[in-house]
């Protein structure tokens, strides 16, 4: 398969000061262009870290990380458009929001580039639009749900129009509904064309959601591949004490029988059809 990346991290290690072990030792791992990727991994395994060597806000202490297969120099002006291309929205919307209503934060960044007024107003528009937050507009940011907070959190990344956008456990702590308006809003970027990377503790959302995976442990990159080649057996994962997803730890019980030359489904819809099909009966219910 031949893929195109949008960053690619290679050997790169990183150290904060004062503590015993690297936060990234050798990590060598590449975001596959125009994916929906899933980055996965323990508390402390090095997911944030790779995020903020991502935008620029760290730097590789060895190694080097590579945008368009070419390694970022860190002169001013490849940093600007670094930080141009890659949009990262942190897990606390508190950290990233500092304006008092969505339309005033959403429109700060884009005043920054020196953007005409009409052409603010219009990106901030279409953003609150796609992120259904149009009638939140000029609500108090305090007044706002969580979900709302995240979603306008990612509404004033997302005005910046990144080619690649990174989301830090966007969908913890919301309820269903707030998790499935997020997933959409995240849909909808991706079809036009943006890649996304959502870190994420939820091996169920990371099965369905995903189209490509990334497993951090200890700092470096234990796995990555396709949900079906990262989720196949459990060995990978259970190596790393991370869980199967329901849908494929179900799969893997069927017999041989059944499974064989069949896609696997990740998605309850896909598995209740395929229930159907073996049932001979229609699941509609
Ligand atoms: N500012 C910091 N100063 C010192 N050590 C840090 C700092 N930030 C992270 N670390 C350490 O670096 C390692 C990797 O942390 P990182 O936050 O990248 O992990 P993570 O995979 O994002 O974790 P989580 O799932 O808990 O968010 C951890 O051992 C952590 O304690």
């Amino acid at each position: 398969m031949n893929i195109d990346y949008s960053l690619a991290f290679e050997d790169v290690v990183f150290h904060y000061p004062d503590t015993m072990e690297p936060a990234l030792r050798g990590l060598t791992v590449a975001i596959p262009k125009g994916c929906k990727t899933a980055l996965l991994g323990h508390n402390g395994s090095g997911k944030s870290t790779l995020f903020l060597h991502a935008v620029g806000l760290l730097r590789p202490q060895m190694g080097t990380l590579l945008q368009a297969g070419l390694p970022v120099s860190y002169a001013k002006k490849e940093l600007a458009a670094l930080r141009r291309r890659v949009g990262l929205v942190f897990q606390d919307p508190e950290q990233q929001l500092i304006l008092s209503t969505p339309m005033e934060d959403i429109s700060f960044g884009l005043r920054g580039t020196g953007m005409d007024e009409k052409e603010i107003e219009s990106r901030c528009a279409a953003v609150l639009e796609q992120l259904n937050l149009t009638a939140l507009k000029d609500k108090p940011i305090h007044q706002l749900s969580l979900g709302q907070k995240k979603r306008t959190a990612l509404a004033g990344v997302l005005a910046m129009e990144p080619e690649l956008i990174l989301l830090d456990e966007p969908t913890s702590y919301l309820d269903p509904l707030s998790e499935a308006q997020l997933l959409d809003g995240l849909d909808s970027i991706h079809r036009k064309g943006t890649t996304v990377v959502m870190v994420t503790h939820d091996m169920n959302l990371a099965y369905r959601w995903a189209d490509w995976i990334i497993v951090l442990d200890h700092g470096s990159c234990r796995a990555a591949g396709t949900p079906d080649d990262i989720f196949a057996g459990p060995e990978t994962l259970q190596a790393i004490g991370l869980e199967l997803p329901l849908l494929a730890e179900l799969w893997h019980s069927l017999p041989l029988h059944v499974t064989q030359g069949v896609t696997a489904p990740r998605n309850a819809g896909d598995f209740k059809a395929l229930l159907g099909s073996l049932l001979g009966e229609r699941m509609d219910g």
